[in-house]
């Protein structure tokens, strides 16, 4: 403040004056003192009389100096303001530094300077790695999976010490595959042997050694394993292999050759090895059909160890890991939140845990209930409530006669998962939900279970128009008809499930071409064929949409019996689903009361999934592959 007021208060006292004026005070004797920038070439000046000013050199005026010793002026240089000097500097320099600068940046991508919190990163390969007294994890932290951890417990044996493991004639592994649906813990497991084992740990994700510039995969993989020889015994651990390892020659457009040569690489690597390294490379994928078969052949990635969905006991282990981290009210048992949670991953779970968490703070809450954990879970399989949008009645109303028919469709076909939920509060971006636990495995649907999908993802669109007639339909089933034309496509030409096609693959490349439905005519494809596709598929959808139709009619007093209790509880479970089909009244939901009474410490009743037990076998995959949800 007041360095402010000085600088301010004699900044206001001087003026300008020119500069001939200035010459003429000075050899007049008015001026007693003169300060000079040599830089701006500005002279702040006192007269004699303690007036002060200030003038500009306007040229270099090299008899300046003599004038004022001449006339008795006291005259100081003036320090160089550092600022405005690295001001000066910087601005003509910027150019030049923003080049470097960019140069560097290439540099750096080339060559990988990657590098995460806390671990150490080294100069070329991208790849990070933690030193065995950073590791904390153990065996103890990988819960649900004990298959999978007796397979690779041999290997904790061999990295502790590989020559007593060679000694007593162990056949050493060099390359393991973890294969599994992703959050199953595959990263998690692997860590745990580095830390079991206490040894380092290098990771690196296949996706790293796909960069814009040619060579660079390949450099990459031979520092890795470079910086792996310096440190073994040691684990080095490749996330989403399939990025890299896919079948070579497979596919079109640039980028390829680089991921080949890559690809080659690691395999020269690997064959390198002479088996006494003590290095393992564990590599993970969920999709181990893409892979060059040259990865798995002997002395590569020839041991497979599945990390698969963990089963409901499983999933009550991996609950108790995490719940370890938080206060538990007394209420909360692991075992029935694991029953409700059929197809979670341990990923899902170890986020169920934490959304729990988190609501138990936003209410303030001391410790987690298990009210906490039926909202997480509810969060997490459908989405966050939307509690503050408001939907006319009309909207909801209609809502309310599309989820019913889904729902009722869901109900009425044969081999169809079991519908679980239906709700008509908003969450997401869907003013619906109808919720099933489908097969646990998506590419081993039989085609009566995906025929009967097709059949419940149009009862959603059926229902409106039978209710609201055909001008009352809404754009809320848009979702569901790209859906059930999904599903159709790739039962004609993915899954040789149409019989008039035939058990032939009508598409480039499996897997990528589909993935957006958004699949054109493949390139060596007659228009013939192509015709006939699109006549089988829309075969499959006919029939299945006349026998949606069929039911919700013969149904419709059922339809309008969901569709009141819907309007009243919101959401309705498995257990009034059943009492409505039974044309009996519906008893109201578990947690019905509960929710009235804003009581929050009331225990909810545990899992509200009926029958849990028995569909355990059949998860649902959290936010996928419900057909149900409706709108947007
Ligand atoms: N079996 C498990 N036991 C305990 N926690 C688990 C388990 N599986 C997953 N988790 C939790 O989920 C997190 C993510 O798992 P992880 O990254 O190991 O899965 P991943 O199989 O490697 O997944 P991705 O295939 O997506 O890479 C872990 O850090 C852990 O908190
Ligand atoms: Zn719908």
């Amino acid at each position: 403040m007041s360095v402010f007021q000085n600088f301010s208060g004699t900044e206001s006292k001087s003026t300008n004056t020119d500069y001939t004026l200035f010459l003429r005070d000075v050899s007049n004797g008015v001026v007693s003192s003169a300060t000079i920038d040599r830089n701006t070439g500005q002279i702040n000046g006192v007269k004699r009389n303690g007036e002060s000013f200030t003038t500009i050199i306007p040229y270099t005026d090299l008899a300046l100096m003599d004038e004022l010793i001449e006339n008795n002026v006291a005259v100081f240089g003036k320090e160089p303001e550092e600022s405005s000097l690295l001001t000066s500097i910087f601005i003509s320099w910027f150019p030049m530094l923003l080049l470097i600068g960019v140069w560097i940046f290439f540099m750096r991508q080339m060559q990988g300077g990657g590098g995460g919190k806390g671990a150490m990163s080294f100069g070329k390969s991208k790849a990070r790695l933690l030193g065995e007294d950073q590791i904390k994890t153990t065996f103890a932290d990988v819960a649900g999976c004990d298959e999978a951890k007796e397979d690779v417990s041999e290997l904790v044996d061999f990295l502790s010490d590989p020559t007593k493991f060679q000694k007593l004639g162990g056949r050493i592994p060099t390359g393991i595959l973890m294969v599994g649906p992703p959050g199953t813990g595959k990263t998690l497991l692997a860590k745990a042997i580095a830390g079991e084992a206490k040894v380092p740990f290098f990771t690196i994700s296949g996706s790293d050694f796909v960069e814009m510039f040619v060579g660079v995969g390949a450099s990459r993989v031979r520092d890795m394993f470079e910086q792996a020889k310096k440190s073994a015994p040691c684990i080095i651990f490749i996330d989403e292999i399939d990025a890299v390892g896919r079948k070579r020659g497979a596919g079109v457009g640039g980028g390829h050759d680089e991921r080949e040569q890559t690809l080659n690489q690691m395999l020269v690597e690997m064959d390198g090895f002479e088996g006494n390294e003590g290095i393992i490379v564990i590599a993970a994928t969920n999709r181990p059909d893409v892979l060059d078969p040259a990865l798995l052949r002997p002395g590569r990635f020839d041991r497979q160890v599945t990390v698969g969905l963990p089963d409901i006991r499983g999933r009550e282990q991996i609950l108790k890991v995490h719940m370890r981290k938080v206060p538990l009210g007394d209420n909360v048992e692991a075992s029935l939140i694991a029953r409700g949670t059929p197809g979670f991953s341990g990923a899902d779970l170890a986020n169920l845990v934490n959304e729990a968490a988190l609501f138990a703070a936003r209410t303030g809450k001391k410790v987690v209930a298990m009210d906490e954990f039926d909202k997480a879970k509810d969060k997490i399989m459908m989405g966050s409530e939307r509690k503050g949008m408001v939907m006319s009645e009309a909207e909801k109303t209609n809502t309310a006669y599309h989820e019913a028919g889904h729902a009722i469709v869901g109900r009425m076909v044969p081999e169809h998962d079991p519908v679980y939920k239906v709700s008509i509060i908003p969450r997401g971006r869907a003013l619906g939900v109808t919720m099933y636990l489908p097969e646990q495995d998506r590419y081993s649907h039989s085609k009566q279970h995906l025929e009967s999908m097709i059949s419940s993802l149009f009862g959603g669109r059926i229902a409106e128009t039978i209710t609201l007639g055909e001008d009352g339909v809404t754009t809320g089933a848009s979702n569901d008809i790209e859906r059930a034309t999904d599903i159709a496509r790739k039962m004609v030409t993915q899954w040789g499930l149409s019989s008039k096609m035939g058990p032939m693959l009508y598409a480039e490349e499996e897997g990528e071409v589909f993935l957006g439905n958004t699949m054109s005519k493949s390139k060596n494809m007659s228009d013939d064929t192509a015709r006939a596709i699109d006549a089988e598929i829309k075969s499959i959808i006919d029939r299945n949409y006349e026998r949606a139709e069929k039911i919700l009619n013969e149904n419709r007093d059922v339809l309008e019996t969901m569709k009141d209790c819907l309007m009243k509880y919101e959401t309705i479970d498995a257990k009034q689903i059943d009492d409505l089909m039974a044309r009996i009244e519906p008893r109201p939901p578990a947690d019905w009361v509960r929710d009235n009474k804003d009581d929050n410490d009331k225990p909810s009743g545990g899992a509200p999934v009926a029958d849990a037990d028995k569909k355990d076998n059949k998860p649902v995959q959290p936010n996928i592959g419900n057909p149900g949800d409706a709108t947007n």
